[in-house]
């Protein structure tokens, strides 16, 4: 019988442990019968609170995961603040829709909103992004998106609170020029100093904005992952929100 090699002693040992339901491998070394047995006892040292922590990992997210959203959900806040990605990673999360107003009315108009501004005026956006609020938000539990400019409207807080809450995703300006600098796609900053745009346009906004129901402000390390999760608690400190049907 050719000799078997530490190599090779190895992978049988580690296919061993793993599916311990194999035969024991008796006819190995009894420098590797040793090691077998080695490995086993750290198998089963190990296995006992590596089961422990995926059954909590589990229940935790699984207690998240049942919680029940009883209204839709609209995020707001400035371009960059995360409505988007953190609104699709929070429906994902909660397994709800997700609808975002900027998508259905470059959908509708078949143009980005940079062509609709500029063929059309930002008046027009205006009246549209009114029109597709209400239409997305039915009543029934979803993530909606807003853009950035649709909850300075009066008629709009009303479409959102009369249905849903408004969550205001609060980040400082230097995350948010971070996020947005190397895009120009936002109409609103194509301007000689878009950074200097945007500080003003978020300073008058800001006190609109925190008339939101809920704030979820944001650390400048969180992951959009780690907002969703941020958002996710904030909203479950409002059981007529976020019903937790898992202890
Ligand atoms: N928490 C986060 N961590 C890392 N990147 C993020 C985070 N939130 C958003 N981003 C990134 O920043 C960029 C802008 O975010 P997003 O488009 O979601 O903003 P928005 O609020 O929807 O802006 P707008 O009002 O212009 O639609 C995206 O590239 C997104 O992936
Ligand atoms: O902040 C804003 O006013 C805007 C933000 C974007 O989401 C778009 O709705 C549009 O670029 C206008
Ligand atoms: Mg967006």
């Amino acid at each position: 019988m050719a000799p078997i090699t530490a190599r090779k002693n190895n992978s049988l040992i580690n296919r061993h442990i793993f599916r311990p339901s194999l035969p024991v491998p008796c006819r190995l070394s009894g420098r590797t019968v040793e090691t077998y047995i080695w490995h086993r006892r750290r198998f089963h040292a190990i296995q006992g609170p590596t089961r422990q922590f995926a059954r909590d990992r589990a229940r935790k997210r699984g207690s998240t995961m049942r919680a029940r959203l009883r209204k839709p959900v609209a995020l707001v806040g400035m371009m960059g603040a995360g409505k988007t990605a953190v609104g699709q990673a929070l429906a994902r999360r909660l397994g709800v829709p997700f609808v975002d107003s900027d998508s259905e009315i470059v959908k509708a108009a078949n143009m980005s909103i940079a062509e609709i501004f500029e063929r059309d005026g930002e008046p027009f956006f205006r009246l549209k992004e009114r029109q597709v609020l209400q239409r997305l938000i039915t009543g029934e539990p979803a993530i909606l998106s807003t853009g950035g400019g649709a909850y300075l409207g009066a008629e709009n807080r009303d479409i959102i609170s009369r249905d849903g809450v408004a969550v205001w995703l609060k980040v400082d300006i230097a995350t948010l020029w971070s996020r947005v600098r190397h895009k120009d796609t936002r109409p609103l900053l194509r301007t000689a100093d878009p950074r200097a745009t945007l500080e003003r346009i978020a300073s008058e906004r800001e006190p609109v904005y925190a008339l939101a129901d809920l704030t979820a402000e944001a650390d400048p390390s969180y992951s959009v992952a780690d907002m969703a999760e941020e958002v996710t608690r904030i909203l479950a400190t409002r059981t007529d929100i976020l019903e937790r049907t898992h202890a």
